[in-house]
């Protein structure tokens, strides 16, 4: 199968000397829905926007559609769609006018902009409210025109940063309905997203990347199996926390236990849980510590995601900046 988009040990130091971007290969097959996770500050925007040239990389190669991003950007542009983080619609035109002057802009004859505006308006459910001003439309229903007039020129490549922070799960949802469908159709789909449910759901492969390296790469039950295990939620008071993470910790039960507090007590992480579980409560009644409730559980995305970054997926995003220049 051939690779839509291939980076092969790329680098990115901007002007100030952080090194953004540190040695990151990605081989992305057509057709693939792909994701790129990873915490704030990893280099997720400054890897996407270098794949859609509109940073340079410092050092590496990129190809994208077999055109090299470095000796042939036209091309590259011409057959890549980018939703960035911030909207580009306008909202003083109506949904159709948007999709038409995008049309426009990427040099579609007229006689075909209407059909083309109507079809894919209708993919992302639109068409009702094709003629009414974009003001007027919902974030959901903007987010979801953005993602159409990134698609209005079919490429067969489409960068989707972030496409739905800030929506609501239904708006969300409409617009995981639109990227599926645009995938079925062929479309190779690059996902960045803080929501690890979302590439779950959409996702046949995710990279995981950390301090501008790629630190994990597979499926979604790949990448769940490499935590190992299962996770035990247990409800407990604050005060019994320490104890009950040191009996967790101590290797008398679980040799690969992994710890996180959580609001209600602790989770522990462990491939035994389901084995040598009585044998932790036993030593936790032992010690005097009270159990309030508990839960089994098979890993998520979110363990995934703790156990290699050590922390948290967080939500306070700031808006990605104009087109820079690395060094
Ligand atoms: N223009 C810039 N000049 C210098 N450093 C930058 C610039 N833009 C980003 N950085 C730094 O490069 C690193 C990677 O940033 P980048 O925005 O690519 O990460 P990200 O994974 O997209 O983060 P987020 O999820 O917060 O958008 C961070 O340390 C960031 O502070």
């Amino acid at each position: 199968m051939t690779d839509a988009i291939r980076a092969d040990d790329v680098r990115v130091v901007y002007p100030d000397g952080t090194r953004a971007v540190n040695g990151v290969d990605l081989r992305v097959p057509e057709g693939e829905f792909f994701g790129f996770l990873g915490p704030n500050g990893a280099g997720k925007t400054t890897t996407i926007r270098t794949l859609v040239t509109l940073l340079r990389p410092t050092d590496g190669s990129v190809t994208v559609n077999g055109y090299d991003v470095g000796d042939d950007p036209e091309s590259v542009r011409r057959s890549v769609g980018y939703m960035a983080q911030e909207t580009s619609i306008d909202e003083e035109l109506t949904a159709r006018e948007n999709v038409e002057y995008m049309a426009a802009a990427y040099g579609i004859p007229k006689s075909e902009r209407a059909e083309r505006a109507d079809e894919l308006l209708n993919l992302a459910d639109l068409l009702d409210v094709a003629d009414k001003s974009a003001k007027t439309f919902s974030g959901g229903m903007k987010k979801r025109l953005d993602a159409v007039t990134a698609l209005v020129h079919h490429p067969p490549v489409v960068f989707l940063d972030e496409p739905t922070t800030g929506l609501d799960p239904k708006a969300r949802n409409r617009l995981w309905d639109y990227f599926r469908e645009i995938n079925r159709e062929g479309t190779t789909v690059f996902l960045t997203t803080q929501y690890l449910e979302e590439a779950d759901q959409l996702c046949d492969r995710i990279s995981l990347i950390k301090d501008g390296e790629i630190a994990l790469t597979g499926s979604p039950d790949e990448l769940k199996n490499e935590v190992g295990g299962d996770i035990l939620e247990l409800e407990i008071a604050p005060s019994d926390v320490d104890v009950a993470t040191r009996l967790a910790e101590s290797g008398d039960v679980f040799h690969d236990a992994v710890v996180t507090e959580t609001d209600t007590g602790i989770s522990v992480g462990a491939t035994t849980i389901r084995t040598h579980g009585a044998d932790y409560f036993a030593e936790l009644r032992d010690a005097g510590v009270a159990v309030d409730g508990f839960d089994v559980r098979s890993p998520t995305l979110d363990d995934v995601f703790l156990a290699v970054t050590g922390e948290g997926v967080e939500d306070d995003k700031e808006a990605a900046s104009d087109t820079e220049v690395a060094a």
